[in-house]
């Protein structure tokens, strides 16, 4: 998961592959609730690990049901209608699917039990209506106060004396969430007789009630219902654990990955989706019509989809999207791509999600130079004619991140001068989808020359490494040591007995390296060589035999495959100079040899390795020269390279300059 300030996305310009998405976030808070409630032991496989998810676990573990991991499952032993604990303060993030099911079988819990509970979240969900919900539980007799502001979160549910003498009436125009939320607690209610719901006004988001139905179902309760407007939990009704349960992957995280094929796969080499397909009981699925009616080639089987570029431009649209609010955000950017404004209806429910959704995508939409219209429930988007490099606000909500890295194609529309693209507060898609960002770009392409490169040369402990990894994981870019390349060579010659002189067989050696390398790991075959690649005299040999130009060529295209995206920071000697000519920052790194001495001095003795300071003071000297003097790629700066003396600054400050480089030379 990226936890990077930003994420910058060069121009992106196709997609091939596979992917597998996490589990459904609607359905997994569901079954994570329904379990909770029910007797005995349930085993949730595929289930969603995210923050929404986590909240609601941890909620569930505070209530006193058991949580176990088994294997990749997630079993849960629920309460079985009983309250094992009667005060508990629950903090649920941002998560209206932990919020709303959890105010109403609490409130009905502590109603019928005794028990005081607290529930709140971050300050966006205080800003989340829930007043629907709370009235309809105030009349059935709970006892519900705010304890901010009417008709928001945080709440105490502080018992009461529920009766179910007449039906429960609820708005349905607001959020579905709420009927969801009653229907889920009123089998708590029907050991006496029966509990009619009844729906005032229009129900949105219809598909969401289906899914809550069907999983109702699973879990022993047998919705009778009247159309979208009633619903009655029969007398009796009791949750049963189904023992085992999978989650379907979820189809609102399907829908980027749709758009990805409808924007920038071609026939030849579709993007296939794994998880989810037609057989999905989630409403977002229909998004796949609204993609094909936008021009995709969608092909589906019960649980995957195929898809590919159809029309190019995309066809513009004008849909009521009250079916599919959450997946409908994906269309407002795929109309970037399209042949004339698309106008998406019937989602003032946008106003009221993670964030005013309607006002963000028009803000967000207008910095890459989009026309947007929005008004009280629709926006329509106009597509790209100009496009400007533009750094995107997430607003803390998931799906304005992951819908607007689909604008790094704008590449693809015929006339547009291709634009990097920034995603501010890239976390933000934890909510759902933790790994969307390394998913995305394990499928995406783009040109070589576009994926950007920083570099970092400079002599022995000049600090080249320190300083490289932590510019890294600023920019959540990969890193390449590229000194490791040669020291793994020099090991592995040491440890064969080839010849330090025998260019040849060093060559063949560093060509047939089984090397592979992990976060802080250097792996030679099946063993972990991290430790000895930082010998001394691994550091000697490596020095010796990187002089050797057969050498260099056999390393060369490991290098060059390192620079994948979002971006590469590269450390060694020739690597602004002969690897990556074209970087778009070069930093060459010293400090003084007696400098540098010292700091090797104190990593070796940290290690509880002995070391003498003029030992190493002449060992460097002498690599030093070697590695300035050699014919082939000696180590000196770039032209073009930043210089930057470490000797009197700290790690902190060194990071922060060149981070301040690499600023200047991004257009955001
Ligand atoms: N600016 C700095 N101030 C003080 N110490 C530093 C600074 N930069 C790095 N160091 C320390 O110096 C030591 C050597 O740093 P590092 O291993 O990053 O150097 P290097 O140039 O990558 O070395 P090599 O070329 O041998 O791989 C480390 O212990 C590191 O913490
Ligand atoms: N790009 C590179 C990286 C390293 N080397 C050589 C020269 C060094 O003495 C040796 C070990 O590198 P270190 O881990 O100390 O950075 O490898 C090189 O020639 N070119």
């Amino acid at each position: 998961m990226y936890t990077t300030a930003f994420l910058d996305l060069p121009p992106l310009r196709s997609a091939a592959g596979s992917v597998r998405l996490p589990g459904s976030k609607s359905i997994s808070n569901r079954v994570l609730l329904l379990a909770g409630l029910s007797a005995g032991r349930t085993r949730v496989h595929d289930l969603l690990d995210s923050d929404d998810t986590r909240v609601m676990i941890e909620a569930l573990r505070q209530l006193g049901c058991g949580i176990e991991h088994e294997g990749r499952a997630l079993v849960v032993t629920g309460l079985g209608g009983r309250l094992v604990t009667r005060q508990a303060q629950l903090f649920l993030g941002n998560a209206g699917t932990a919020m709303r099911p959890l105010v109403a079988a609490l409130a009905v819990l502590s109603g019928l039990q005794g028990g005081r509970f607290e529930l709140s979240g971050v300050p966006r969900m205080h800003e989340r209506p829930i007043g629907d919900l709370v009235d309809a539980l105030r009349g059935l007799g709970c006892q519900i106060d705010y304890l901010g502001q009417d008709g928001y979160p945080p709440l105490r549910l502080a018992g009461g004396t529920p009766r179910v003498d007449a039906p429960i009436r609820v708005r349905g125009d607001v959020s579905s969430q709420f009927l969801t939320a009653l229907l889920m607690a009123a089998p708590m209610l029907s050991s006496q007789s029966p509990v009619r719901i009844e729906v005032v006004g229009e129900l949105i988001s219809k598909p969401y009630i289906e899914i809550t139905l069907r999983l109702l179902e699973r879990f022993g309760i047998h919705v009778q219902r009247d159309g979208w407007q009633a619903f009655t939990v029969p007398a009796g009704s009791a949750y049963r654990s189904p023992g085992d349960i999978h989650v379907e992957a979820d189809a609102s995280s399907a829908s980027y990955f749709v758009a990805l094929g409808a924007i920038a796969s071609d026939a030849t080499a579709p993007l296939r989706i794994e998880g989810v397909g037609a057989d999905s009981i989630q409403g977002d699925i229909r998004f796949v019509d609204a993609a094909q009616a936008m021009g995709a080639v969608v092909r589906s089987g019960p649980n995957w989809l195929e898809v590919h570029r159809g029309a190019w431009p995309l066809r513009a649209l004008d849909l009521d999207c009250n079916h599919i609010p959450d997946a409908a955000m994906t269309l407002a950017v795929m109309a970037l791509y399209a042949d004339g404004p698309t106008t998406l209806r019937n989602i003032a429910s946008w106003r009221v999600k993670e964030t005013d959704r309607i006002a963000a995508m028009a803000t967000e939409l207008r910095k890459l130079g989009a026309e947007v219209v929005e008004g009280a429930d629709f926006i329509t988007v106009h597509p790209l004619r100009e496009v400007r490099a533009a750094a995107i606000h997430t607003y803390d909500d998931h799906r304005v991140a992951m819908c607007f890295s689909l604008a790094a194609f704008h590449g693809l529309v015929a006339g547009l001068e291709p634009q990097p693209l920034r995603i501010l507060d890239p976390r933000c898609v934890a909510k759902t989808f933790p790994d969307y960002f390394e998913t995305l770009f394990a499928v995406a392409r783009a040109a070589t020359a576009d994926i950007p490169v920083l570099t970092i040369d400079g002599p022995t402990a000049s600090g080249k490494g320190t300083l490289a990894a932590e510019v890294a994981r600023a920019l959540g870019y990969h890193l390449l040591d590229s000194g490791a390349l040669y020291r793994a060579t020099a090991l592995a010659a040491l440890e064969a007995g080839v010849d330090a002189d025998d260019e040849a067989g060093l060559a063949a050696l560093a060509a047939g390296l089984p090397l592979r390398f992990e976060p802080d790991h250097v792996w030679l075959a099946a063993r972990d060589v991290s430790d000895d690649l930082r010998r001394e005299d691994v550091g000697a040999m490596a020095s010796r035999i990187s002089a050797f130009p057969a050498v260099r060529e056999a390393l060369r295209q490991r290098q060059l495959d390192f620079r994948r995206l979002p971006g590469l920071v590269a450390d060694g000697r020739d690597m602004g100079t002969v690897i990556f000519p074209d970087a778009t920052l070069k930093v060459f790194l010293t400090a003084s040899a007696e400098t540098r001495a010292d700091r090797r001095h104190k990593q070796l003795i940290s290690k509880g390795i002995s070391a003498n300071l003029a030992t190493l003071l002449q060992d460097l000297q002498a690599r030093d020269a070697r590695d300035r003097s050699r014919s082939t790629a000696p180590l000196k700066p770039a032209e073009d390279a930043q210089l930057l003396d470490n000797s009197a600054l700290t790690i902190e400050a060194s990071v922060a300059q060149v981070l301040e480089w690499w600023a200047q030379r991004r257009p955001f």
